[in-house]
């Protein structure tokens, strides 16, 4: 049986600095975001959210606690083996795009291909394809400055979605861009996840933007404090079947 694609977190912690000056910035998470699910991460500042991002990503590796993608415990692989399973597994959208300026748009979009060694004209195709079904036909060859906020996400869009990830981690995507813009791009993200089946971690502050997933959690102190889903907002957030309420975690 092939090992699944869902994206587990055991019992993951993670402390910075010193034995003298100490930050627990996760304090025992566990989580699993299941294959295709979309989930948004939210909380106050400090509250662990990015580091939950970064330790799910294989960016950061965990003070403790295993992440598993795959059937393989992330965690421990080489630093070169999780580097290369962060290009082929997984995509990525920041806050502000993170395009490279002096690129049109097409070569940002195939940037992750090219990095696999696909060549130049394949990874251009497949960018372009990206960037047609994300609404931006006629904008391949615009440089990052010469399109709009929410333009550019939609290019970073495209680049996290080129290389067919298994999960899409975006780290307050609509942070930079105004309500309307950040709506549109959140429902191109969860629409481009949707239609190749690939999981979304989204961190944000915005409660419209959550809405756009299927799950929401909530972070304190480097804990999950709640989980609802949106559709059940009306009904008092209730918890999801089979969470434990949040003073049991
Ligand atoms: N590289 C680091 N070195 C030291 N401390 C860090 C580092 N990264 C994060 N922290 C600390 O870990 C805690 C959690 O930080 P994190 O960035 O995960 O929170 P967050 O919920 O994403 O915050 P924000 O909403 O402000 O982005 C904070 O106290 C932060 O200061």
């Amino acid at each position: 049986m092939p090992p699944t694609r869902d994206l587990v977190a055991h019992a993951v912690t993670k402390t910075y600095g010193s034995a003298s000056s100490t930050t627990t910035a996760l304090a025992g998470v566990d989580l699993t975001v299941r294959a295709g699910e979309s989930v948004a991460v939210m909380g106050p500042s400090g509250s662990g959210k990015s580091t939950l991002l970064h330790c799910l990503a294989g960016v950061v590796r965990p003070t403790s606690g295993e992440v598993v993608w795959r059937g393989r415990p992330i965690g421990s692989l080489p630093d070169a083996a999780r580097t290369a399973l962060r290009r082929t597994d997984f995509g990525f959208v920041f806050q502000s795009g993170q395009l490279l300026p002096e690129l049109p748009a097409e070569e940002n979009a195939a940037l992750p291909l090219m990095l696999r060694g696909v060549g130049r004209a394949e990874a251009v195709t497949a960018a372009r394809g990206w960037l047609g079904r994300l609404g931006l036909q006629g904008m391949e060859s615009r440089r990052p400055g010469e399109l709009s906020g929410g333009q550019a996400q939609r290019v970073a869009i495209a680049r996290a979605m080129v290389a067919s990830p298994g999960v899409i981690f975006a780290d307050e995507p609509t942070g930079a861009l105004d309500q309307t813009s950040g709506r549109e791009v959140l429902e191109v993200l969860t629409g481009a996840a949707r239609s190749t089946g690939a999981s979304l971690v989204v961190v944000t502050h915005d409660e419209q933007v959550a809405a756009w997933c299927g799950r929401v959690i909530g972070m304190r102190d480097g804990r999950i404090v709640s989980e609802h889903r949106p559709d059940e907002r009306g009904h008092g957030q209730a918890s999801v079947a089979g969470a434990p309420p949040a003073t049991a975690r």
